[in-house]
C-alpha cells in the first residue's frame, strides 16, 4: 500500500460505544441463571486485556468459552451495534467516505460483526483487519482462527509490521494495544479515544487525547461535519440547575462546569471570560459589565421564566442569544398560589405556629371558604391565565387586569383599571413580569385601594412590591394575610441568612422563591433550555429566543451554513451577497430577519467554496458576530 496518510481505528469502545463481546454475552446468556456473574467475569477479562495487564490471547479464549454464543445471536448483536456507533463517528460520515482507501479498522474483535457495522460508513471490507470465529457442528462459537495474528499477544503490532504502510499513520483507540502500535514505532501519532471510556493506563501514556472524532479531525485539519469540536466549548451552569441539563450538554460533548450558588458581578466578570454558554436561574445578574468581559459567550440560558436578571439589550448588541423556559414551571407556581390562597383564608399558618407553641385555638373566626370569593389576578399572562382556570374550578369568581388585551378564559371578568380590580376582590395576586418599569408597581396607593381584610400574594418578582407599604398594610390589618415568595434582595446561596422586615408577622407565608421549584418543573426546564441553546449552536435556529429575531430553517444536506449577526443598518445583506458573489460562492438558501437593533442572516452555501470569503464576511462593516456552523 502506498498513500500519504493512514487512519487506523479500533472497533470496540471506539467505533462503537460498547465492547461487542460483552454485548454478545448479554444476548447469548439472557436465559442463563448465572448471567450476571458470567458477564462480570467477561467484563473483567476484557478490561484487563484493554489496559494491558493480562495476556490478550488467553483472555480471548476464556471469553469465547464463557459466552456460550450461537451463530443465531450474531444478527441481534449487529443490530444493537449499529445503534451504538459512537456519536462523533455517526456525524462524520463524510470523513470516512473521503478517506475510504486510507481508513483501516484494526481490531481484536471479529469480522462477522465488524464488517456489517462499518461498511455502511464507506469503510472497505478488505480494510477490516480482525479475527474470525470458529463454529462447532451445532453452530455454537467454539473458538477462533488462531493463525490470525490479531488473536495473538501483540497482534496489532504484528499486523502493522506485515502491512508495512508507507506514509503517516494515525491510530485512534481506547485500548493499550492501540497505543502499542505507536510505541513499536509503527505509527506517527496515537490518540487515546475517550468518548466512550477513558482508561487511565492508556490516557497516561498517550501524547494526544481525542474526546471524540471531531477533536481528532479538527487537530489534523481533516474534513468534519461541525466547524468546531464541542469539547472545546465551555458551558457554565450556576444556581443548582437540574442535573438533566448537565447530562444533555455532556451527551453532545460540551465541557461543562456546574456551581450550586449564584456568582456576584465581579466573580462572574472573571469567570465568564472563556465561557461560551452560561446557564443561570433568577439570582445571577448578567449585567452590561459582565457582558463586556464575555468575549466567547454565544448564548445565555435562563433556567426559569423571568429574564429581568439579564441585560437583554446589552446581550443583543453583543450578538448573544438568550433563551428561557417560558412555561416549564407555570403549573407549579399556580398550584402554590392556589394552596396559599386556601391556607391564608383559613389562617392555617398562624394556627399551626400556635399549635407548635402548645396553644389550642379552635375557632372559625376569620376563616372562610374560597368558594364564591373574588380573586383578582394582576398580569393575565401564562401564570395568571392558568390560575384563572383552576381558581374557577374551585368556585372562585375571577377578575383580572392586564396592560395588554388578553383572551378572557372561562367566566373571568376583565377590569379596565387596576383600581377597579383592587376595590372589587377579596384576594389580590400579582403575576406581572419583572420589566424595569414594574419596579415599585404595587405600593401604598395600591394597598389603599384594596378592600379591608383582603389577602395579598406576590409570586412574581420582589422589586415589584414596595415592602414597607406591604408591612404597614399588614400591621394595620388592611391586609389580613399575605404570601410572599420573591424579595427585592434574595440570598445568593442557602447558607446566607434571610433578613427581611416581613419576618415574624402573623398570617404571612414566606417562601424562598420556590414557586417554580418542583421536580417536574426543574426537569422540564433542564430539557427545554439546553435543547433550544444546542439547536441554536447546531443550526442557527433562534426559535423562542427572548432577545433575537426568531428564525427557523431546516438544515440542508451538502451545504455549509453561515450565520451573520449585524447592526441593523442599510446595506449589510447586499455586502454579504456581494462578498459571496465575488468569490463565486453559490447560495443555496438565505433568510434575514431584523428587529430594531440587529439583523440576523442565515445563509446556506455550496459545500465547495473559496475559504477567502470567510474573512471578507467577518470584516463587513456593522458585523457583530459571524460564525460558520457546519
Ligand atoms: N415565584 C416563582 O418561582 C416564579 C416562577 C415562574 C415565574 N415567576 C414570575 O411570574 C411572573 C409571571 O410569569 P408569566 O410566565 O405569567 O409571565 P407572562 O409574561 O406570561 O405574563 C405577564 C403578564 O403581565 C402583564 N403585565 C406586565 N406588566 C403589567 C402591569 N404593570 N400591569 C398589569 N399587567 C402587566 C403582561 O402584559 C403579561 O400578560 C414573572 O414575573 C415571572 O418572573 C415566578
Ligand atoms: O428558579 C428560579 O430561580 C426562578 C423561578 C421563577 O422566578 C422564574 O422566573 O421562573
Amino acid at each position: 500500500m502506498s498513500k500519504d496518510k493512514y487512519f487506523i481505528l479500533d472497533f470496540d469502545s471506539t467505533f462503537t460505544q460498547v465492547e461487542a463481546l460483552d454485548l454478545l454475552g448479554e444476548i447469548a446468556l439472557q436465559h442463563t441463571e448465572s448471567k450476571e456473574q458470567i458477564l462480570e467475569e467477561i467484563k473483567a477479562i476484557t478490561n484487563s486485556g484493554m489496559d494491558g495487564s493480562s495476556s490478550f490471547s488467553e483472555g480471548l479464549l476464556k471469553r469465547i468459552h464463557l459466552l456460550q454464543a450461537h451463530k443465531k445471536h450474531l444478527q441481534e448483536l449487529i443490530g444493537t451495534l449499529e445503534d451504538k456507533v459512537s456519536d462523533s463517528i455517526k456525524r462524520n460520515k463524510a470523513f470516512f467516505e473521503e478517506y475510504t482507501d486510507q481508513i483501516l479498522i484494526v481490531s481484536s474483535g471479529f469480522k462477522e460483526f465488524i464488517v456489517p457495522v462499518v461498511t455502511p460508513y464507506g469503510i472497505k471490507e478488505e480494510n477490516v483487519y480482525a479475527n474470525t470465529f470458529v463454529f462447532d457442528a451445532q453452530g455454537y462459537i467454539s473458538g477462533f482462527d488462531t493463525d490470525n495474528e490479531l488473536s495473538q499477544d501483540k497482534g496489532k503490532i504484528k499486523l502493522l509490521q506485515k502491512l508495512a504502510l508507507q506514509g503517516d499513520v494515525y491510530v485512534l483507540g481506547d485500548g493499550y494495544t492501540d497505543y502499542e502500535i505507536k510505541e513499536a514505532g509503527l505509527a506517527n501519532k496515537f490518540y487515546a479515544f475517550t468518548e466512550n471510556i477513558a482508561r487511565d493506563k492508556v490516557v497516561e501514556v498517550a501524547e494526544h487525547i481525542a474526546p471524540n472524532l471531531d477533536e481528532f479531525l479538527y487537530q489534523n485539519n481533516l474534513p468534519m461535519t461541525i466547524s468546531y469540536p464541542k469539547n472545546r466549548i465551555k458551558v457554565l451552569l450556576l444556581e443548582n440547575v437540574h442535573p438533566s441539563a448537565l447530562a444533555l450538554f455532556k451527551q453532545e460533548g460540551y465541557q461543562v462546569e456546574t456551581m450550586a450558588g449564584a456568582l456576584s458581578e465581579d466573580e462572574l466578570c472573571e469567570k465568564i471570560k472563556d465561557i461560551a454558554i452560561l446557564g443561570i436561574r433568577s439570582k445571577t445578574q448578567v449585567t452590561a459589565k459582565v457582558l463586556q468581559q464575555a468575549n466567547r459567550l454565544i448564548s445565555i440560558g435562563a433556567f426559569c421564566i423571568g429574564t429581568n436578571q439579564i441585560d437583554l439589550e446589552a446581550a443583543l448588541w453583543a450578538g448573544i442569544t438568550v433563551f428561557n423556559a417560558p412555561f416549564s414551571n407555570t403549573r407549579s407556581v399556580v398550584e402554590l398560589a392556589l394552596g396559599e390562597i386556601i391556607m391564608l383564608s383559613r389562617n392555617v399558618f398562624e394556627k399551626s405556629m400556635k399549635m407548635h407553641q402548645g396553644n389550642w385555638d379552635k375557632s372559625a373566626s376569620g376563616s372562610m371558604e374560597v368558594r364564591d370569593k373574588k380573586l383578582g389576578i394582576i398580569g393575565y399572562g401564562n401564570i395568571g391565565s392558568q390560575l384563572s382556570v383552576l381558581a374557577e374550578a374551585l368556585g372562585m369568581q375571577v377578575y383580572y387586569y392586564d396592560v395588554v388585551e388578553k383572551l378572557q378564559l372561562g367566566n373571568a371578568r376583565k377590569c379596565e383599571t387596576l383600581e377597579q380590580l383592587l376595590e372589587t376582590v377579596d384576594v389580590v395576586t400579582l403575576h406581572v413580569d419583572g420589566r424595569e418599569s414594574n419596579k415599585g408597581f404595587f405600593g401604598e396607593e395600591a394597598f389603599a385601594h384594596m378592600k379591608p381584610g383582603a389577602i395579598f400574594l406576590n409570586l412574581s418578582r420582589g422589586h415589584i412590591v414596595d415592602l414597607p407599604a406591604l408591612t404597614q398594610a399588614l400591621k394595620s390589618g388592611k391586609v389580613a394575610g399575605a404570601a410572599v415568595d420573591v424579595f427585592p434582595y434574595e440570598p445568593a446561596t442557602n447558607q446566607e441568612e434571610f433578613t427581611n422586615e416581613l419576618r415574624g408577622l402573623p398570617n404571612v407565608i414566606l417562601t424562598p422563591h420556590i414557586g417554580g421549584s418542583t421536580i417536574e418543573a426543574q426537569e422540564n426546564i433542564a430539557r427545554f433550555v439546553p435543547t433550544r441553546i444546542m439547536q441554536y449552536i447546531n443550526t442557527g435556529n433562534t426559535y423562542q429566543s427572548v432577545n433575537f429575531p426568531n428564525i427557523q430553517l431546516p438544515a440542508l444536506k451538502n451545504a455549509h451554513r453561515l450565520i451573520h449577526i449585524h447592526r441593523n443598518v442599510p446595506g449589510v445583506l447586499a455586502s454579504i451577497n456581494s462578498a459571496l458573489a465575488s468569490n463565486q460562492v453559490n447560495i443555496l438558501g438565505q433568510y434575514l430577519k431584523t428587529n430594531e437593533q440587529i439583523g440576523y442572516v442565515i445563509t446556506d452555501i455550496d459545500k465547495a467554496y473559496n475559504k477567502k470569503v470567510i474573512e471578507e464576511l467577518r470584516c463587513i462593516p456593522a458585523t457583530i458576530k459571524f460564525r460558520m456552523l457546519y
